[in-house]
This record gives C-alpha cells, structure tokens and sequence, in this order.
C-alpha cells in the first residue's frame, strides 16, 4: 500500500507498546486494512484504521457503541466506499473492483448481520436454500443435501419445516448463521451475534461459532461488545473507540493492557476517556438558541 503505513506482519495499531503479534504465523492476512479513513456527514468514523485479519481464526472487533465496528464490516464487504484508504480481502482491493468481480467476491463473504432477518414468508429450509438458489445451479437432491447438513450444522435440521416466526430468538439466529454459510464462504463476518440472547442461547452461539470456524475451516470477523463471550473465543481481538485503532492482539495480551479507553470498554465503565455523549454543542447554548440549523 502506497499509505507510507509499515507493511508489518502484525497488527498494526495507534500506540505501538499496545500491539502483540497476529497469530498466524508468515500468511498473509486475508483482510489487510490500510489508511481507512471514512465520514458521514461531518462525522468521521474511521480515522486511519490499519488492521490485519489472519487466516482460519476468530478475530474480533470491539469497542463501544457508535465507535464504527458495522461501519468497517460494511467496508470490508463493499457495502460502503472509504474516503481514503484500501482494503484488500484475500489479495483483491475490494473498492477497485468490478461490480461483477465484487459480486462474486460477496459470495465468497458470509454475513450475519444484525439487521439480516431471515424471510419470514419462507420456510428455514428455504431460508437457507434462497442462496444456493439464486448463485447456483443445483439439482434438487443436491441442494437438499446442502441445506439440511447446513441445517444439521446448527443444530436446526429437525426445524426444516417452521416458519421464522415459530423459532425462538437464538434458534432465528442460527437458521441465520446456516443461511450465511449456505455457499461455503471463506469468511464469515458476525455483527453483534450474541446481542439479545438468554445465556444459555449465548453459550449455544459462542460454541458454534468456534465449531464452523475450526471444523468448517473458515475465517471469522466478530464484531461484538460482549466482552467475556467475545473473548473466550476470539484468537485475535481489536479495540477501537473513537474511529481508531487501539489495541490489538491476543485476548490475554488485550485483557492485560491498561490504557483507560481499552480499560473503560473492558471493564464496562460508563463513560471515562470515550464519551457517553455523541458529540454537540453545550447543553445551555442549545437550550438558549432560538432554533437549531436543523429546523427543530
Ligand atoms: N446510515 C447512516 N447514516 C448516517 N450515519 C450513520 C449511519 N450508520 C451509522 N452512522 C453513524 O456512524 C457511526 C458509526 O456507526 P456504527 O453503526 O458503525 O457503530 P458501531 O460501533 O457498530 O455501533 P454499535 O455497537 O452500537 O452497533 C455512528 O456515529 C453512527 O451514528
């Protein structure tokens, strides 16, 4: 990357004492991030994001509410087009391609993102079999191969038949799951998996999705501000706050650090060095003004 950024095997990240090697070895990263820079609006987002995503493990993407995490994913996948900066997954600058290349790109992308709910006027098993259907042609034995092992893969086979709205929460989410690796990705990227679930639902998610990482020989990008769940499986972890990187490495090494903003985010505390508060003007200035520019 032409960026002037350090072409580094590991991680790299805002303060160098916070950075601890990627996991993998010699590979090169199947996701490498350099110079991301992203606003909206007069927000910006992502400030100079460098990050590395190893090959086959679990790595995660934490941090505090509003701090980009969907936004990066969202990058990642093309969904969003960066200011500046480059993202390349396995080899391919995502932001440089065709829309046909990108395409097929995606399809090699599994996503369970928050906002994917499965189609509520069609059965889980064609919930799972939408994909397949619509990127391959497959004869019908095939197909209803594929789908119930994916089914079986999630422990959902015996729900084939329900609707969504018949499953419960985590069972939705994991149909969810069985969907976004209908085409075998090589990558699955969770956004926020265990948000809402009881904590035997959680337990049920953490562990699968350590199964399909290590068994399915997949990659997985967790973004996630569960911190416990998130790091009991998380081979490699990131923290980011206020559109930057600041910290990476293994959950030991993160845990251990004692930056305040990785330690306000670890330890759940509600406000510290990254705000409650997104950004304004004063309270009394707003409260006093006649309007706002904003027409209220
Ligand atoms: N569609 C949008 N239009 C305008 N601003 C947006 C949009 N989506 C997100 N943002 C803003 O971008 C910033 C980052 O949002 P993002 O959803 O990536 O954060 P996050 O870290 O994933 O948060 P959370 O953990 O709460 O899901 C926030 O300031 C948010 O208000």
């Amino acid at each position: 990357m032409g960026n002037g950024v350090p072409d580094s095997p590991t991680t790299v990240t805002a303060s160098s004492d916070a950075q601890a090697p990627a996991p993998t070895g010699g590979t090169e990263p199947l996701v490498r991030i350099r110079g991301l820079r992203f606003t909206r609006g007069d927000t910006l987002v992502l400030d100079g994001v460098d990050m590395d995503i190893p090959r086959g493990a679990v790595t995660a993407i934490m941090g505090p509410s509003g701090t980009g995490k969907t936004t990066l994913l969202k990058l990642i996948s093309g969904q969003l087009r960066p200011q500046a900066g480059s993202i390349e997954v396995d080899g391919l600058d995502v932001h440089r391609l065709g829309r046909q290349e990108l395409y097929r790109l995606r399809t090699r992308m599994g996503m369970l993102f928050q906002s994917g709910a499965l189609l509520g006027d069609l059965t889980v098993f064609e919930n799972v079999a939408f994909p397949l259907r619509e990127h391959a042609r497959l004869p019908k034995s095939l197909l209803r191969r594929l789908v119930l092992m994916k089914l079986e893969a999630v422990g959902l086979r015996g729900a084939a038949h329900l609707m969504p709205a018949q499953l419960s929460g985590g069972m939705a989410r994991r149909a969810a799951l069985a969907r976004a690796i209908a085409l075998d990705p090589m990558m699955v990227m969770y956004d926020e998996p265990f948000t809402g679930q009881d904590p035997i639902s959680m337990g049920v998610l953490v562990s699968l999705v350590h199964q399909l990482n290590d068994a399915g020989g997949l990659s997985s990008i967790i973004v996630s501000h569960d911190v416990p769940e998130t790091l009991s499986i998380a081979d490699h972890v990131h923290v980011i706050a206020n559109g930057r990187v600041l910290c990476s490495g293994t959950p030991e090494h993160v845990s251990a650090q004692s930056d305040p903003r990785v330690r306000q985010f670890l330890d759940g505390a509600p406000d510290g060095p990254v705000h409650f508060h997104y950004p304004s003007a004063p309270l009394a200035e707003e409260l006093l003004a006649a309007g706002s520019r904003r027409g209220w």
